[in-house]
């Protein structure tokens, strides 16, 4: 629609599509107000921007028209259900000052005569060279399925075990027909532990040849009330929140200044979407925040997510010092930095403080459904030398001058028949100094001159196990279908460990 004025009359004209491109309207237009309630990009509004450099017409342009994320900086932007709104928009646009209708106007005439269609077709060409890419990297990436045989009969040749569980759809029942079930249900059931795991859990939990630690994304409530009663390690909030079960309450490993303001207006927008995506789930936790589109239409929810990083970017993060986590089926907003990767030094550091080993780590099993910035836990265990296809073992120390309240633990003793120098206490050796690089990740680490290291691991190439649930694109090195697989493949290890106890 159009709206002109000639010596204070107004006049309200229509434009049909087919006409609209014929008439000189959009050169003689004061406003020009596009309700769309859906619509892939609007051109009008780019035309009417393009005719208006002499005067520097104002748009009022519909929020769910494309167009809004590319002109919505300089255009008044309403919701089109809500006529009091529109209204109020007719009435600031026709009455705006020269200055500010000529400043909306540059900053929408930039973009028009910057976005041309020469530059869009090159860039789209390059996008779709960048799939090809894509595809072959896709490609060489698929991992092959976990061989469990081996996982196993490995596991029982090993002495000093550390298995490290995902949580949320690798220790969870599957849930496949999301759109049966109602909504509060299926919330609940993204934080329940698989029923069929009690069991293999609490054999692997109590064996004193392996260390069971949950990493997950959750809150400390969610993993006390599924995990709590087991004798295990608990990682919440990506590893920034640490306890065991039997040894005391929660400690955090947070950097003490890290600022969490943002969370309140970020809220705000994931509430947004949320009201307008039905079936989608906001998941707000202490440190960072979810949204997830799981169990709603997934093209919708995809096209709404795409939005939302729009409005998170152009908004409450703009400043803010995070990172936007995009997920297959989620957006997740998290300070900078924070990783299951950068994680797993200081879990392993306080194992290591919390009970003396009575031998270095010999054996990993490394398994979530984890978002692809989370795998860097993956490769935190690879060998430095991908090219390495011996079987040299890995050697880790770990820096325990991080939790000084803590004595001190033993060395652990040797292992017999391993080729690495490993077991020894030491100063701080140049594989020290590399850890702390690999892994800090953003964290504010402490610094000490005193610091001591203890060589904590002894993997060989065959004994770790790091594998990917549900996926086939990954950094892991293996993968396993879903969490039916996962129950089915601890309880072997279960087995295992109780044909040897
Ligand atoms: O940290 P965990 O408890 O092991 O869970 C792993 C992640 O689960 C969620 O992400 C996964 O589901 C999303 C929704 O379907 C999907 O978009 C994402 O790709 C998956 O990785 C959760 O949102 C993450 O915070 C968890 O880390």
């Amino acid at each position: 629609m159009a709206l002109g004025s000639k010596e204070d009359h107004f006049s309200v004209q229509a434009i049909s599509s087919f006409s609209y491109r014929l008439t000189t309207n959009h050169f003689f237009t004061d406003v020009a107000l596009v309700t769309s309630l859906r619509d892939g990009m609007n051109l009008v509004s780019y035309e009417f921007v393009a005719c208006q450099d002499e005067k520097k017409g104002v748009l009022i342009l519909s929020e769910f028209a494309g167009a809004a994320q590319s002109l919505g900086a300089g255009a008044l932007l309403v919701n089109p259900w809500n006529i009091t709104e529109v209204a109020a928009a007719i009435g600031k646009a026709l009455n705006m000052s020269d200055e500010e209708r000529e400043k909306r106007h540059q900053i929408n005439f930039l973009h028009v005569t910057e976005h041309t269609a020469q530059e869009w077709a090159e860039f789209f060409v390059s996008e779709l060279n960048d799939t090809v890419v894509e595809a072959q990297l896709r490609i060489t990436q698929i991992r092959p399925v976990l061989p469990v045989d081996c996982a196993v009969n490995n596991f029982l040749n090993c002495s000093n075990r550390l298995l490290i569980l995902g949580f949320n759809a690798a220790l969870t029942e599957a849930i496949d027909t999301p759109c049966r079930r109602g909504g509060d249900q299926v919330k609940d059931m993204n934080f329940k532990l698989h029923p069929e795991l009690n069991g293999p859990l609490s054999v692997l939990c109590n064996d004193p040849k392996s260390t069971i630690v949950i990493l997950s994304g959750s809150r400390r409530i969610d993993l006390d009330n599924n995990f709590g009663d087991y004798d295990m390690w608990l990682a919440a909030e990506h590893g920034m929140f640490l306890r065991h079960t039997r040894r005391g309450d929660w400690m955090t490993t947070m950097p003490e200044h890290l600022n969490l303001d943002w969370i309140p207006s970020v809220y705000h927008v994931f509430e947004y979407f949320k009201e307008r995506t039905p079936r989608s789930t906001i998941e707000l936790r202490d440190t960072s925040l979810v949204w997830n589109y799981k169990y709603a239409d997934f093209e919708f929810g995809r096209l709404q997510a795409r939005d939302m990083l729009q409005h998170l970017w152009t908004g409450p993060i703009s400043n803010a010092s995070v990172e936007v986590v995009q997920g297959s089926r989620s957006v997740e907003v998290r300070p900078v930095g924070v990783t299951k990767g950068s994680a797993i030094d200081r879990i392993l550091g306080e194992i290591v403080h919390s009970k003396p080993l009575k031998s270095p780590i010999d054996y990993v099993l490394c398994i979530g459904h984890f978002l692809e910035k989370d795998e860097d836990v993956y490769t935190f265990f690879e060998p430095e030398l991908p090219s390495d296809n011996g079987n040299h073992p890995r050697t880790k120390a770990f820096d325990t001058s991080k939790f000084p309240e803590r004595p001190p633990p033993k060395p652990p003793a040797n292992r017999g028949g391993s080729k690495a120098s490993h077991g020894k206490t030491q100063r701080s050796t140049p594989n020290s100094e590399k850890m702390t690089n690999h892994s800090n990740g953003g964290v504010s680490r402490k610094q000490s001159s005193e610091k001591t290291s203890w060589n904590v691991l002894d993997l060989k190439k065959d004994d770790y196990f790091s594998c990917a649930v549900g996926r086939t694109r990954t950094s892991a090195r293996y993968t396993i279908g879903s969490s039916d697989d996962v129950v089915s493949f601890l309880t072997r290890l279960a087995e295992a460990s109780l044909s040897v106890s």
